[in-house]
């Protein structure tokens, strides 16, 4: 449990176990005259096809944009991040029930990304679950704060559905058949409540280093705390944080079945010195059992295909033994 930093006392200077080498450290200013796009999904009843094109743009330039008017309620959004930074504020004995440092563990809270076997730690804790379906996993889940449980399936339930309306316009966008991720390709949802208290010094440290996500689509609420950074064109951009809106960022599964026309982008998380930053990330995963290719409509004659096929557990085990970086990833399955 003192690896947990919810769980410390305050640092007075940054512990060395999480100081960066230089060129890993967050000292590149990010860009300020950039954003990534802000999509409003409730024109969809008016012009679908022209959100269709919104989604595709942003998804092939950036592979991240914000969406709102996406039909998920202020309020479940307000319970969601209330209860998530209530969790981390309970006492020690109240989060050991579900800490855990195997893995293996569906439901756990840890710190850091892989304490024991890295190199640097990262100024983060997590708490992480599946959540669909609700019924097979919501026994696994803290039952403090009271209302968790409550809140969570709602939330999840309702995250879900944005999730896959975004990935039914995308299909549009791609030209493929109606329902192609609906099934397999989306069956697993995991969610993150990320916890990165304010940090004695962020010019050496990270909150989590650059990455994309191993799975196909990532849902996130940031708050009102910037933080998150994304990689463009050589340069980190900073999203800004809009209330209520969700973020939403493509992993290296949709690049790979789009066959490279949408890019799963990288990004980052910077830490600031004052402020306690509570994210809440929905990951959709494709089952263990699926395989992974790009998507048979999509390769021609004069575009290949450009990966593999893959069963997805490969995939993850590679993802873990590189420590996510993405070129030797992707590399690894391109053909
Ligand atoms: O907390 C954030 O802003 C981003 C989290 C993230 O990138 C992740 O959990 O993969
Ligand atoms: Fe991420």
């Amino acid at each position: 449990m003192e690896k947990l930093l919810s769980t410390r006392l305050r640092d007075q200077s940054l512990p060395e176990s999480y100081i960066l080498p230089p060129e890993k450290r967050p000292n590149n200013i990010a860009a300020k005259c950039k954003t990534i796009p802000v999509i409003d999904l409730g024109q969809v009843g008016k012009d679908r096809e022209a959100l269709v094109e919104e989604i595709m743009k942003a998804s092939k330039e950036f592979g991240f944009f914000q969406v709102i008017n996406h039909g998920v309620s202020e309020k479940i959004i307000k319970d969601m991040m209330d209860v998530g930074i209530e969790f981390f504020d309970m006492p020690v004995e109240d989060k050991m029930v579900v800490y855990s440092e195997d893995p293996k563990q569906a439901c756990r809270l840890f710190s850091s990304i892989n304490y024991d076997n890295e190199e640097t730690h990262f100024w983060r804790d997590t708490l992480r679950h599946p959540v669909h379906p609700v019924e097979n996993f919501k026994h696994l889940w803290p039952s403090k704060p009271s209302n968790y449980r409550e809140v969570t399936e709602t939330y999840s339930i309702m995250v879900r559905s944005l999730g896959l309306r975004l990935l039914e316009l995308i299909v549009e966008g791609l030209g493929l058949g109606s329902g192609y991720f609906q099934d397999e390709l989306s069956r697993v949802q995991l969610l993150a409540i990320n916890h990165y208290p304010p940090c004695p010094d962020p010019s050496l440290t990270l909150g989590l280093p650059k990455h994309s996500d191993p799975n196909l689509i990532t849902v996130l609420l940031q708050g009102d705390i910037a933080g998150l950074q994304v990689l463009n064109e050589g340069e980190w951009i900073s999203v800004e944080p809009i209330p209520s809106a969700f973020i939403i960022n493509l992993g290296h599964i949709l690049q790979i079945i789009s066959n490279r026309s949408l890019k799963s982008a990288e990004h980052r998380v910077v830490t600031n010195s004052s402020l306690t930053r509570t994210t809440i990330t929905t990951f959709i995963y494709p089952s263990m059992d699926s395989t992974i290719q790009p998507a048979e409509e999509l390769v021609t004659e004069t575009n290949p295909a450009k990966y593999r096929a893959f069963k997805y557990p490969e995939f993850l085990q590679l993802y873990l033994a590189l420590t996510a970086d993405t070129d030797d990833i992707l590399n690894a399955f391109m053909i």
